[in-house]
C-alpha cells in the first residue's frame, strides 16, 4: 500500500501519522504554502483523507481531489465532512465511534463536577496563597440535581449511566424517543430545559441542531441553572450564552467546545462560574491510540477490498 496517496488534513496524533507514514505514501496539508499548491501538484494521487474535528473533507476539497475514494476520520463527530457530496461521488467515510464515548462520558462529568463544585478555583485559590486568609466559600452539591441531555446516543447515555450513579434524576431530548429507558422524553428542549439544573449537550452537529442552545433555552434553565457542552461549539449560540452568564441568567457552563476554537470569548475568561477545557473530550492516551488503530483499520479494509469496520458512508 506504500504508493497510495494519503492526505492528513492537519497534525493530530504523532503514533497515527507515524503509521500512516509507515504504510502509504502520506501528504501532509500543512507542509503545503497553500491548499491550491497541494491540489495542483498531487490531486491525482490522493486516494484516501485523514481528517478531524478541526478539518475534514469540505466540498472544494472533494471537488480538488478526483481521485478521492474515502474519508477516515479522526473523530466521532462528522459536521467537517460533506456526507451529501461524498455520497453523491461514491466516497466512503467512517469515523471513531464507540473507543472515545468512555473517555468523553468521563469528561462530561468531570465537567459538571468542576463547575458546580468550582474545582479549578479553588485550585486557583490554594495556588494563590488566597487559603492563609480564610477559607473557601461554600460551592453547589452535585449529587440528585436534575440532569437533562440532549442527545441520548452512545455518549448520551454513557453520560447518564453515570449520572444515575449520582442519583441524579434524568431526562432528555431527541428527534424521537428511545425504547427501553426509563428516562423521562421532552420533545422541546426548552421544556427539558425548563425541567432540569443541569443541561448537558451531547448531540451531534447538524443543521438542525445549530444553536440548540439559544436565549430561549437558556432562559428556560433559568440563573440557577448550568449548561454542559461536549459536543460542538455551534451548539451553543456563543453570544447568548456570554451575555446570559454577564447577566446572571444562567447559573454557569462548563465548557469543551466552542464555535472558534481555540479562541474562546474573552468574557468567559474573566469568569469563575465556568470552566473551560481545550477541546479534549477524547484526549488520553489510550483512547487516541484505538482511535487512530481505527482510522487505520479501515483504510487498510477499504485498500483490500474488505467491509469497514466503521462506516457511516
Ligand atoms: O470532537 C471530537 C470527535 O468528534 O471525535
Amino acid at each position: 500500500m506504500e504508493s497510495i496517496g494519503v492526505l492528513l488534513t492537519c497534525p493530530m496524533n504523532p503514533y497515527l501519522e507515524q503509521e500512516l507514514d509507515k504504510r502509504f505514501k502520506l501528504f501532509r496539508f500543512w507542509d503545503f504554502p497553500s491548499a491550491n499548491d497541494l491540489f495542483r501538484e498531487h490531486s491525482n494521487s490522493i486516494r484516501a483523507v485523514v481528517g478531524n474535528s478541526f478539518i475534514g473533507a469540505d466540498a472544494q476539497m472533494i471537488e480538488a481531489l478526483p481521485k478521492m475514494e474515502i474519508v477516515s476520520s479522526f473523530s466521532v463527530g462528522l459536521d467537517k465532512i460533506d456526507l451529501v457530496r461524498c455520497k453523491e461521488k461514491g466516497i466512503r467515510v467512517t469515523n471513531t465511534p464507540d473507543v472515545l464515548t468512555e473517555d468523553v462520558a468521563d469528561l462530561a462529568l468531570a465537567l459538571i463536577l468542576a463547575t458546580l463544585r468550582r474545582i479549578c478555583e479553588s485550585d486557583r485559590y490554594v495556588r494563590s496563597g488566597s487559603w492563609k486568609k480564610g477559607d473557601f466559600k461554600l460551592t453547589t452539591k452535585f449529587t440528585g440535581k436534575s440532569v437533562g441531555i440532549i442527545g441520548l446516543g452512545r455518549i448520551g447515555s454513557a453520560i447518564a449511566k453515570r449520572a444515575e450513579g449520582f442519583s441524579c434524576p434524568i431526562s432528555y431530548h431527541s428527534r424521537t424517543e428511545k425504547p427501553g429507558t426509563n428516562y423521562k422524553y421532552y420533545p422541546s428542549v426548552v421544556e427539558l430545559a425548563s425541567n432540569c439544573q443541569i443541561l448537558v449537550v451531547a448531540c451531534a452537529l447538524t443543521p438542525e441542531t445549530r444553536h440548540i442552545i439559544n436565549r430561549e433555552v437558556i432562559n428556560a434553565l433559568g440563573p440557577k441553572g448550568v449548561v454542559i457542552n461536549i459536543g460542538r461549539g455551534l451548539h451553543v449560540d456563543e453570544p447568548e450564552l456570554v451575555s446570559a452568564l454577564v447577566e446572571g441568567r444562567l447559573g454557569g457552563a462548563g465548557l469543551d467546545v466552542f464555535e472558534n476554537e481555540p479562541n474562546v470569548p474573552e468574557e468567559l475568561l474573566a469568569m469563575d462560574n465556568v470552566v473551560l477545557l481545550p477541546h479534549v473530550g477524547s484526549g488520553t492516551v489510550e483512547t487516541r491510540k484505538d482511535m487512530a488503530d481505527l482510522v487505520l483499520g479501515n483504510l487498510e479494509a477499504h485498500f483490500l477490498n474488505k467491509p469497514l469496520l466503521t462506516p457511516v458512508v
